[in-house]
């Protein structure tokens, strides 16, 4: 089967000189259609810079994107086939968001990569009202601005702005960590069920291994922009091979470590 993302020998160098930099080194990954990837690692280890390359932020400095099978670079050119068909959520809905821009504008931005007649299609009032009720707010408040919400249901502005192109691949660059505790669980859980209902699949790049286990199938571990270690996250769990990953495992919370995972247990909360 062919997958829907493929990474071959990717490498990112910032800077050049002095200030030259490798930020990520050889990565090579492949996400199947339908999945929950997890990508985890400490600060620094080159997780962002990764969701940039997938994005088109930024270019690798070498090795091949490919999107279903086509490249997503050619050279320093970010050539999607189909504008829309890879979206991301950001870690801190509060920079994400333009405040100028009502709740309706920002939802409806993304449109503005596809075609006219895509964007009438997409961007109608009734698939907008559905959208907006289905993340869990309410119709009269597409005509607000971000400061008027809390940092949960800003996240989840983020996630309808997301989802209105209707993509295939969506990736979730720490989307609940700047989120306070007690709204964690619920974001995580709407994420969830969209992934289901939009047949999503996700790249889940978070610092928390039990965010990443709650969330995912398989899991690459990242250290010092080098992937340490890839596989069905339970495996990782249960059986960690590398130094890096234990120590991960190690930091956690031991009734996480033991495999109770908050989330599930409908406590709301989710341990950082
Ligand atoms: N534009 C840039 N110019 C120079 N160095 C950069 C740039 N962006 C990132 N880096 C460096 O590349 C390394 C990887 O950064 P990156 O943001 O990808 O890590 P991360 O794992 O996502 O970290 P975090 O979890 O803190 O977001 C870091 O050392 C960072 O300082």
């Amino acid at each position: 089967m062919q997958p829907l993302i493929e990474l071959k020998s990717v490498s990112k160098t910032y800077g050049s000189g002095k200030k030259r930099f490798q930020a990520v080194t050889d990565i090579n990954l492949t996400i199947q259609k339908g999945e929950s990837f997890g990508l985890i690692g400490e600060s620094g280890s080159g997780k962002s810079t990764l969701a940039k390359m997938l994005i088109g932020l930024e270019p690798p400095s070498s090795g091949t994107i490919e999107l279903a099978g086509k490249p997503l670079w050619e050279g320093d050119k970010f050539k999607p086939q189909r504008p829309g068909e890879m979206q991301i959520v950001f870690q801190d809905p509060q920079s994400s968001l333009d405040p100028r821009m009502t709740v309706k504008e920002i939802i409806l931005e993304p449109l503005y990569a596809l075609s006219a007649g895509e964007r009438k299609q997409k961007g109608s009032m009734e698939r907008l009202q559905q959208l907006i009720t289905r993340v869990g707010l309410k119709t009269d408040q597409l005509s607000r601005y971000p400061h008027e919400f809390s940092g949960g249901q800003r996240q989840r502005i983020a996630i309808a702005r997301a989802l209105i192109t209707e993509p295939k691949f969506v990736i979730l660059d720490e989307p609940t960590s700047a989120l306070d505790v007690s709204v964690q669980a619920n974001v995580l859980n709407l994420l969830k069920e969209l992934k289901h209902e939009h047949q999503l699949t996700y790249l889940f790049i978070s610092h928390n291994m039990s965010v990443i286990r709650y969330m995912c199938d398989q899991t690459a571990v990242m250290y010092k922009g080098e992937i340490v270690e890839t596989g069905p996250i339970e495996d990782i769990f249960q059986h960690p091979r590398q130094a890096y990953t234990k120590t991960l495992l190690s930091s956690l919370h031991p009734l996480q470590a033991a495999g109770v995972n908050q989330a599930e247990n409908h406590s709301n909360e989710l341990s950082p």
